[in-house]
């Protein structure tokens, strides 16, 4: 994705993470794999930035992700309206109850409206929930299983509630944005697109920054 930026890059090594300045105004930071660690990555990004007297305006997540048949194909992006975890919560005999039905914690975050219209008018991504899963779901029962709880859910991947998290702590917006790599569903290493997907989100990134550069955050108050 730093190939969607055009200046040299400088980067910084932050706790547990990268961080790289691309002189634009965005900074790039591989945040890792899994919620947990995308979490405290973003949350060490941002208070850096805050005790530098220099807080970021938005975060934005992006990664490739699994598509759910049949709104989301291989190779089409995707922008969060919401951002969901999956599996957060208790299993009971009457199936899965989310932390919020146990009386505590947060299962959602709702990006922006204005800045999802914004990035899925430049980039040409679909806009639904994208969830939040530690495990890659890898058959049909389960992705039935997440389309039934999640009937809006369009993509999955594994950090956008950590980011969110995190950029909520600190009072920042949150934007999730994922291109297709493979279809939510039976486990098909064959159906990979790793590559193209990867060329689709840095061709999205080059139209991001301008199209979040001119959204207006007050916009949404
Ligand atoms: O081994 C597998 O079957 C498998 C299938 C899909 C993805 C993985 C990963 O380990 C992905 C890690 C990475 O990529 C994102 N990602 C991509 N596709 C998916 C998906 O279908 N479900 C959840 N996450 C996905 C994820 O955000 C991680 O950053 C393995």
């Amino acid at each position: 994705m730093a190939r969607a930026f055009p200046r040299a890059a400088t980067e910084v090594r932050l706790p547990g993470a990268l961080l790289c300045r691309t002189g634009t105004g965005w900074d790039l930071l591989a945040a890792g794999v899994g919620p947990a660690l995308a979490a405290a990555s973003t949350a060490g990004a941002l208070t850096a930035a805050a005790l530098e007297d220099a807080p970021y305006d938005l975060v934005v997540c992006a990664g490739i992700g699994g598509g759910f048949a049949p709104g989301a194909p291989v190779g089409s992006l995707v922008v969060a309206d919401a951002i969901t975890v999956a599996d957060l919560g208790a299993e009971t005999a009457d199936g899965f109850l989310p932390v919020t039905e146990l009386g505590f914690g947060t299962v959602t975050h709702r990006p922006p409206h204005t800045a999802v219209r914004a990035a899925s008018e430049a980039t040409g991504a679909r806009t639904g929930t994208i969830l939040t899963v530690s495990t890659v779901t890898g058959t049909a029962a389960r992705a039935t299983a997440l389309r039934e709880r999640h009937p809006g859910a369009l993509a999955e991947g594994m950090e956008g509630f950590g980011v969110a998290e995190a950029a909520a702590a600190h009072g920042v917006p949150a934007l999730e944005i994922r291109a297709v790599s493979n279809p939510v569903g039976p486990r098909d290493r064959a159906a990979w697109r790793i590559g193209d997907a990867l060329t689709a989100l840095t061709e999205a990134f080059g139209k991001l920054g301008p199209a979040l550069e001119s959204w207006n955050a007050h916009d949404d108050q």
